[in-house]
This record gives C-alpha cells, sequence and structure tokens, in this order.
C-alpha cells in the first residue's frame, strides 16, 4: 500500500516536473530563440540596430530618452527652423539610431522585434500592401483589447474587410455633404463659449459632439453618455494592469448602453444617421442576432475613438499655428469672409477655400496626430529588397517622412503653407508618403467627415475672431497615443 503510494508521488512528481520544464522550454523558445532568429534573419540581410537587454529590448532606453526630450518652452516664432522638428523632440532615440544603423534597422519592445524603416520605396511598399498577410500588430489586441474589440481599427483578414466594406460608404462624400447641418450645429454651440482660454477641452467637446450627432442622430445625448464613458475607459486603460478590471467592467456598461439604444432605436423606427446605417448594414449581411448587436456596438465604439481626439487635435494645432502666424490667419480670414459673405459654410463654399485647405495640410504634416503607422507580417513579406520574417512588426514614423529635407526641400521643419498652393502632388518629391489619413488598404475612413469638421470649425472662427497665442502658452509636443500640446494649447481671442 505504502509502495502504491509512494509510485503515486513519484508519477505527480515527475508529471509536476515535465510541466514545469516543458512551460520553461516554451517561453525560452518564445521569448530568446524566437526574437534571436528574428533578429538574426534581419541582421543576415545587413540590417543592423542596437544591442536588446534581455526580455525588456529598448523599452527602458525609449522610456529615457522620451521623458528626458524637453520640447521647447516658449511661445512659438516664424524664425524657428527647427521650431518644428517634431521626430527630433518626440523620437530622439530612433533619430539617433537612424544616424548609426542608417534608415532601416531592427529593436524591440520587449521581445517583440521591430523593423523600423524609413526608406522612402520600402516605405510605400509596406504602408499600400493589400495582402492580408499584412496587418495591424497584434499586440494592439492585448493593449486595447477593451477599446477597440475586434472592431475595424485593429482587426485582420476577413473579418476587418467585412466590416469596411459596411461602414466606408456611409462616410462617403455624398454622406458627409448630408452631415453639414449637424457639424454647423455644433461650432455654433462652440463659438457662443469662445473666449480667452485653453482650448483643447472646448475642441474636443466639439468632436465629441459632432461624431455623436453623426452616430446617434437625434439621439445624441445618449451618444455623449456612452462617448463619456468611452473617454474614462481611455484613461483607464492607461493606468497599470490592476485597473484592466475596471476597464473591463466599463467597457460592458457601455456596450450595454449601445445596445440599449439599438433596441429603443428599433422599436421607434428608423433614423438615417450613422448608426442605423451600420445596423442595416450589419442585417443586410446576414449576421445573426447576437454577432448584429457585437457589430454594432464596437464599430460605433471604433468610430468615435477614432474620430474624435484625431479631429480635436488636429483642429488644436491648426488653430495654434494660425494664432503664431498672424499673416496667414488675415490671409484666411479674407478668404473665408470673401467666400461666405456672411453665409454658414456649405460643401460648394468649403471647396473654394483653398488658403484654408493649404494651412491644414501644412498643420497635419508638421503634427500628424497618429504619429507611427505599424503593420504585422504575418507570413514572410517581401518589401522591396528587404524580407520581413513573419512575426516581426515593421514601424514608419510619418513625423519623419513628413519633415524629410530631402522630400520636402531646405524649408522642411518651418510651417510655410504655401508649399501646397498646387496640392499635395506639387508640395513635395513623394506625395505617397504625406499620410497624415495614411493611405493604402487601411486608409482612414473617416477623412472626408473629419475635413469637413475642420473646414467648418475652423472658418467659423477665423470669420468671428481673431487670436494670438498667449504669453502663457508653452510649446511642448507630447507623445501620448496621439500627439498633444502637453500643457494645452493657450490663445488670447478677440471677437471681431
Ligand atoms: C484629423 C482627423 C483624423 C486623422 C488625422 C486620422 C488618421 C487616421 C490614420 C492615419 C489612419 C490609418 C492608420 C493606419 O494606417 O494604421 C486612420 C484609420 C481610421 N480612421 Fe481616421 N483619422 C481622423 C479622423 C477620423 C474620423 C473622423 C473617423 C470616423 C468618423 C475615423 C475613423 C477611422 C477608422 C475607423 C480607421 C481604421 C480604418 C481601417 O483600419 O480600415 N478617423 N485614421
Amino acid at each position: 500500500m505504502e509502495l502504491l503510494q509512494f509510485d503515486i508521488d513519484i508519477m505527480a512528481i515527475s508529471l509536476a516536473l515535465l510541466g514545469f520544464v516543458t512551460l520553461l522550454a516554451h517561453l525560452y523558445s518564445g521569448l530568446v530563440m524566437k526574437p534571436r532568429r528574428l533578429r538574426s534573419q534581419l541582421t543576415n540581410q545587413g540590417i543592423s540596430g542596437p544591442p536588446p537587454w534581455f526580455f525588456l529590448g529598448h523599452i527602458m532606453q525609449i522610456d529615457k530618452a522620451c521623458s528626458s526630450s524637453g520640447g521647447i518652452d516658449k511661445a512659438p516664432t516664424m524664425e524657428a527652423s527647427t521650431l518644428h522638428n517634431n521626430a527630433a523632440i518626440l523620437f530622439p532615440i530612433f533619430e539617433q539610431w537612424r544616424k548609426q544603423d542608417g534608415e532601416v534597422f531592427s529593436f524591440s519592445l520587449g521581445n517583440t522585434p521591430i523593423l523600423y524603416v524609413n526608406k522612402h520605396e520600402v516605405v510605400k511598399k509596406m504602408v499600400t500592401c493589400t495582402s492580408w498577410d499584412c496587418g495591424k500588430p497584434t499586440y494592439q489586441h492585448k493593449d486595447r483589447g477593451p477599446l477597440f474589440g475586434q472592431g475595424i481599427v485593429i482587426s485582420n483578414g476577413a473579418s476587418w474587410a467585412h466590416q469596411r466594406k459596411l461602414i466606408v460608404p456611409e462616410l462617403y462624400m455624398d454622406k458627409v455633404n448630408g452631415m453639414f447641418n449637424l457639424i454647423t450645429e455644433c461650432s455654433v454651440i462652440l463659438l457662443n463659449s469662445w473666449n480667452n482660454i485653453k482650448i483643447d477641452n472646448y475642441i474636443r467637446r466639439f468632436s465629441g459632439d459632432a461624431i455623436s450627432r453623426a452616430c446617434f442622430g437625434s439621439n445624441y445625448a445618449k451618444g455623449e453618455q456612452i462617448f463619456q464613458k468611452l473617454d474614462k475607459l481611455q484613461h483607464a486603460i492607461y493606468l497599470p494592469t490592476k485597473s484592466n478590471r475596471k476597464a473591463w467592467a466599463i467597457e460592458k456598461e457601455i456596450a450595454n448602453l449601445i445596445l440599449k439604444t439599438v433596441k429603443e432605436r428599433q422599436a421607434a423606427g428608423h433614423e438615417k444617421d450613422l448608426m442605423q446605417m451600420i445596423l442595416e448594414g450589419a442585417i443586410n449581411s446576414g449576421l445573426g442576432r447576437e454577432a448584429t448587436d457585437q457589430f454594432i456596438s464596437v464599430n460605433c465604439k471604433n468610430i468615435y475613438l477614432a474620430g474624435n481626439e484625431t479631429t480635436a487635435i488636429s483642429a488644436t494645432w491648426t488653430l495654434m499655428l494660425l494664432a503664431s502666424n498672424l499673416q496667414w490667419q488675415e490671409r484666411v480670414r479674407a478668404e473665408v469672409l470673401e467666400v461666405c459673405q456672411g453665409r454658414t459654410p456649405d460643401a460648394d463654399m468649403l471647396l473654394k477655400m483653398k488658403r484654408l485647405t493649404m494651412v491644414i495640410h501644412e498643420s497635419m504634416r508638421l503634427y500628424p496626430p497618429t504619429p507611427v503607422v505599424s503593420r504585422e507580417a504575418f507570413a514572410d513579406m517581401k518589401f522591396e529588397d528587404i524580407i520581413v520574417p513573419k512575426g516581426v512588426i515593421v514601424w514608419t514614423v510619418m513625423l519623419t517622412l513628413h519633415t524629410d529635407p530631402e522630400i520636402w526641400g531646405p524649408d522642411s521643419y518651418t510651417f510655410n503653407p504655401e508649399r501646397f498652393a498646387n496640392g499635395i502632388i506639387g508640395a513635395c518629391k513623394l506625395p505617397q508618403l504625406y499620410i497624415p489619413f495614411g493611405v493604402g488598404p487601411r486608409v482612414c475612413i473617416g477623412q472626408n467627415f473629419a475635413m469637413a469638421e475642420l473646414k467648418v470649425l475652423i472658418s467659423l472662427i477665423l470669420s468671428k475672431f481673431s487670436f494670438s497665442v498667449s504669453p502663457n502658452y508653452i510649446h511642448k509636443p507630447s507623445l501620448r497615443l496621439l500627439i498633444e500640446a502637453e500643457h494645452g494649447v493657450r490663445l488670447l481671442v478677440r471677437k471681431l
């Protein structure tokens, strides 16, 4: 009997040991061997990079470089020729590695190997790649799961294609033209409270309001409630892991609120807002009840998250640039007044506002809200002369492309909207690399809506107010999820 017990104990210990050794082998293979193999596949092609620290890769170095990059603590002036060199301000370590290792190098975030690419031909191939073997990095699912779920922004393959096919037509130019009234309404609400202020939160409220109305129509107040919770969720998600539970709880509340609204509208009849279009699209494509609910809830969140802050931040930087370049402010105002003749801007009028478009293009060249485009190779891929092994993530930094003197000329760090006088094609040598809205299959679906929002808002502000940068403004671009003004943007505003 005792002997039998002894055998059982030995067996249990052996099994536990075997499990432990298998786990160790698995961890060793994933954390050590795989990254090493991927790195050596890159090294064999002559791609070098700084040596990584075990387990952490270059996380500490990047963190340290970013936190010590000072920004510029003064109001901007046109004379400072490198004032807008935001790649050097926000990604100093990449600039250092570029000097050491060239336009293509590798580094690691933890055990994830990243291939940094600034070689123009390679970037073009990567961002326009239509293969499903090249998609949004899977690490984003871990980082941003509660925010984006399996929605259009971070999903891949058939699921992404299906969502994109349903949503994109709802944001075509003719549909956006039908949303002008709501955009103007939101701008007017903002202008009524506009004065000497830190403008960031006002603008955020405007873009949140606009998306809420576009998505939820007359039910926008409910939309606002949902989106306020999403803002809370965005903050919760960037706190340490212990708040993940909280994040998932908020996520559930949001999903329930969205579904409640869907049910209410189904009972009350139809309204042709964005949410209704998404709902009909999902129903027409034969999704089951649960999948339809899931589709609506996830995509409302995705549209809000992708479209709210990005537009608000673009508007804020554009106003900062106009406030610190008064000649341009005067020139654009003159154009707005001439085109509108005291009327509220409509789609035709906006088309005629050439100088305004030039200023917005220039602002998004120097301050693109999303500074990095990233893709993961789900199979071995070839971009020009570079083989990207399966599992490697490729990054290109938009800021570097947008200010490269080789593409934009010697004044590439200067605010000069005139360069866009003949459109994007006339502004630089490689127009395909001007990508504030991305390019290729994952290009922004809200581009038309965002441009309409920016033009309506800025033209209305210009027609009613003049503004300059407050002496209290501290110019410090900072990298959170997007490129934001660390201390906000403060303007001195005068009613015209
Ligand atoms: C100035 C404002 C905006 C900027 C700068 C911007 C920028 C971008 C960029 C760069 C991408 C592509 C990312 C990549 O290639 O990895 C993108 C994708 C996306 N944007 Fe925007 N965006 C803006 C406004 C909007 C708005 C207003 C909406 C919704 C109404 C929106 C919805 C989306 C969605 C859903 C995607 C994902 C598309 C996909 O992966 O297929 N964006 N945006």
